[in-house]
């Protein structure tokens, strides 16, 4: 929940630090335009706290969150993780890192589904513990539970998600995003195509992820989800303002 200054009530670690970040698109089909995205952008979240990404369409919020993946390169400025023994900077981290950090460190639950042919619902979910080398009967047991509570019915668990409806997609992929219980989870839209009650389900998610400490980044274009899980807002709309302008807007917003 927002306190009344919109500050976290609970200052905690610092998990993620952003820093003059800078995203520019150059589209080499269009003749080289550049699309300037974001510029001199920066952040702090801490564990257990939900930042909430605010700003019109277009402003470049899912484009962060896929800089903090590793998706799209980090063209300008530093991103840096903070761990009890040390630091690590993701903007000069060599490719082959990235597979373990994904594993072991951030999270994502995008938007939509990436269907992978053949292989069954509760496998998907499952899929990131294994990788870890969980048990599997564990793994299994937990990604069923899951599924469960986000009233997959269980028709659907042995079955492909590639037929299913968007809700039951988005639920496979919010079961697959929550199960790792990464430290740092990166939220686009988790709850756009659900209802109200698996709405509720998620929130809890994301409420039960902050108790363990986790920290996350998220867009959530519904009001009352936003009301609901964020400690923070940050809005993006002065980021391509003037820098002085920048800095300042985001310097309230994270006072
Ligand atoms: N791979 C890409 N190549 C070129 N332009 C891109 C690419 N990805 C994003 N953009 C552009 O960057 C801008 C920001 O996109 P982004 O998806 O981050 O916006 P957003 O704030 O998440 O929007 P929405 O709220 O509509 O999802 C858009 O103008 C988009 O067209």
């Amino acid at each position: 929940m927002l306190s009344e200054t919109g500050v976290s009530p609970k200052p905690s670690l610092p998990r993620l630090t952003v820093d003059g970040l800078h995203k520019q698109f150059l589209l080499h089909g269009q003749g080289g335009l550049e699309i300037d995205v974001m510029r001199d952008l920066s952040l702090t979240l801490h564990a257990g706290e939900c930042l909430v990404l605010a700003g019109r369409s277009g402003i470049g919020k899912s484009t962060l969150l896929k800089m903090l993946y590793g998706d799209y390169r980090i063209d300008q400025g530093w991103i840096r993780l903070h761990f009890d023994d040390g630091e690590l900077d993701l903007e000069t981290l060599p490719a082959y890192a990235w597979h373990g950090l994904r594993r072991d460190v951030i999270g994502y639950v995008s938007q939509f589904l990436r269907v992978v042919p053949r292989v069954a619902a509760v496998d998907v979910v499952m899929e990131p513990l294994l990788a870890r080398g969980a048990d599997e009967n564990e793994a299994r047991q937990r990604a069923e539970t899951l599924l469960a509570r986000l009233n997959l019915p269980e028709r659907l668990w042995r079955l492909p998600p590639g037929t299913f409806s968007g809700g039951e997609q988005q639920r496979v992929n919010i079961a697959r995003g929550f199960i790792g219980e990464h430290p740092l989870l990166l939220l686009d839209e988790p709850t756009a195509s659900l209802d109200a009650a698996n709405r509720d389900v998620v929130i809890a998610l994301i409420h039960e992820a902050k108790a363990r400490g986790t920290a996350m980044l998220g867009i959530f274009h519904d009001e009352d989800v936003r009301e609901r899980v964020a400690d923070r807002l940050l809005p993006l709309d002065g980021s391509l303002g003037s820098p002085a302008a920048t800095s300042q807007s985001f310097r309230e917003s994270l006072s």
